[in-house]
């Protein structure tokens, strides 16, 4: 069910390329936006059928004491195998975008644009696409990867090794291009990223 009036546009991006960022800035601009990581974090809370299919899956070494996913664990586990990432991934990815679409129907009644922050939209659009979920225009969120990797090892204190690992878990942002009807190049400062944003937001119709 697409509503004519609303138009969604998929954000996306690499990881560490700036998602966030922009987001904030959407969201302090009054856009609703719809963030797929944080979705990903309820859909594997205790109690959430995910969440008992990933114990079954990866077993209790991936629980915390108070019995909650070890996301680091799980992290370290599915960034340096990339049969236990595509075997997770297979576990939440269709109640992500279940949720996804779920919020999309909701919101859609009452917003003129949506935002969804969704980091594997180009690796999963098939997917998402089969979900109902129709994207009007994909902005991507781009940065050259020595600033990628620099940005991301400071700020989740991985080592090279660590953060190549994350980086190689996702298409290559070149790639992605290839997809984008809008790049915003992050590569600069926070202010050019600003101004970036103002005039995209702008030329919204
Ligand atoms: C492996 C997990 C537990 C690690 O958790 P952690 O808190 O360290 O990372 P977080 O969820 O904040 O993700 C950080 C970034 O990693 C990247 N990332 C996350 N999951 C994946 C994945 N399966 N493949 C490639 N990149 C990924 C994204 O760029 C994301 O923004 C977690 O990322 C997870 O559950 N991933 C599977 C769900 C998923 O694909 N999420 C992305 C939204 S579609
Ligand atoms: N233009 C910029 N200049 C300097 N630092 C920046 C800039 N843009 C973002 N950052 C910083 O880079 C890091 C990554 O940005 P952000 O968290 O927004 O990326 P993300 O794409 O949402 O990441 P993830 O895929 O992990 O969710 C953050 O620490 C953020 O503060």
């Amino acid at each position: 069910m697409k509503q004519s009036s609303c138009k969604i546009i998929g954000l996306t991006g690499g990881i560490a390329s700036g998602k966030s960022t922009v987001t904030n800035l959407l969201m302090g601009k009054g856009f609703k936006v719809i963030d797929a990581d944080k979705i990903a974090r309820k859909v594997v809370c205790v109690g959430e059928p995910a969440y008992m299919d990933i114990v079954d899956e990866f077993g209790e070494r991936i629980l915390n004491e108070d019995l909650s996913i070890d996301r680091i664990e799980l992290g370290k586990l599915t960034f340096q195998d990339g049969n236990m990432r595509k075997r997770l991934n297979s576990i939440v990815h269709p109640r992500i975008f279940q949720a996804i679409k779920d919020e999309v129907d909701k919101y859609s009644k009452i917003e003129k644009f949506i935002f969804l922050d969704i980091p594997l939209l180009v690796e999963e659009l098939e997917k998402i696409k089969a979900k109902g979920i129709n994207i009007d225009e994909i902005w991507l969120v781009y940065v050259d990867e020595k600033t990628q990797l620099e940005r991301l090892k400071k700020r989740d204190g991985f080592s090279d090794e660590e953060a190549l690992a994350r980086m190689r878990a996702q298409m290559s942002m070149e790639y992605k291009k290839k997809y984008a009807d809008k790049i915003i190049n992050n590569s600069g400062s926070l202010e050019e990223l600003k101004e970036k944003v103002e005039i995209l937001t702008k030329s919204l119709k």
